[in-house]
């Protein structure tokens, strides 16, 4: 009998962002209440020794993890494209502080991309990363889902 059993952690953080080129209203500076969803799979550890059995990880664990390598970095950050003309605003160093610079441009999609490769390597043994959802908007949201990219 399969014991697999899918968690899911809910993130929120503020960001802006500009689409650069971007032929609409995106291309201009402005901000999102990001939602992001967290989900892992894994089998409920079975050890009764252990402090974290009948967990697939401690939902505390996956909240550490999902600060660390994105909430932490991103909330109230500015995310603009490298390849965009932002120097001017990097001459205000107060400004430059949580000026993250991508080598892609900032949507949904590549958002979600950097942060798979971020959260996967930093999992327990035998916990996978299952999927993420990234609304940036109330209705508009993109996802990652590990099957569709093996
Ligand atoms: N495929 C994508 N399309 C767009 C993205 C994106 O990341 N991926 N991003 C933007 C803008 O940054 C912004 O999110 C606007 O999106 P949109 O859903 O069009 O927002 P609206 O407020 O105009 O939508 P409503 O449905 O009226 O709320 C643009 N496109
Ligand atoms: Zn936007």
């Amino acid at each position: 009998m399969g014991r697999k059993i899918r968690l899911t952690k809910e993130f929120r953080f503020e960001m802006a962002h500009a689409l650069w080129k971007y032929d609409g209203l995106c291309k201009h500076f402005h901000g999102h209440s990001y939602i992001l969803r967290v989900t892992v799979m894994g089998e409920p550890i079975e050890d009764k020794k252990s402090p974290k059995y009948g967990m697939v990880m401690d939902f505390g664990l996956l909240k550490q993890i999902v600060h660390e390598e994105v909430v932490d970095r991103m909330d109230h950050a500015l995310v603009l494209n490298n390849d965009s003309e932002h120097q001017a605003l990097l001459s205000l160093p107060e400004m430059g502080e949580r000026v993250i610079l991508t080598q892609y441009q900032p949507t949904c999609e590549n958002m979600l991309l950097e942060m798979a490769e971020r959260i996967k390597p930093r999992l327990p043994k035998g916990v996978l990363l299952h999927s993420l959802r990234l609304n940036e908007t109330a209705n508009s949201f993109a996802e990652w889902y590990a099957e569709d990219n093996k």
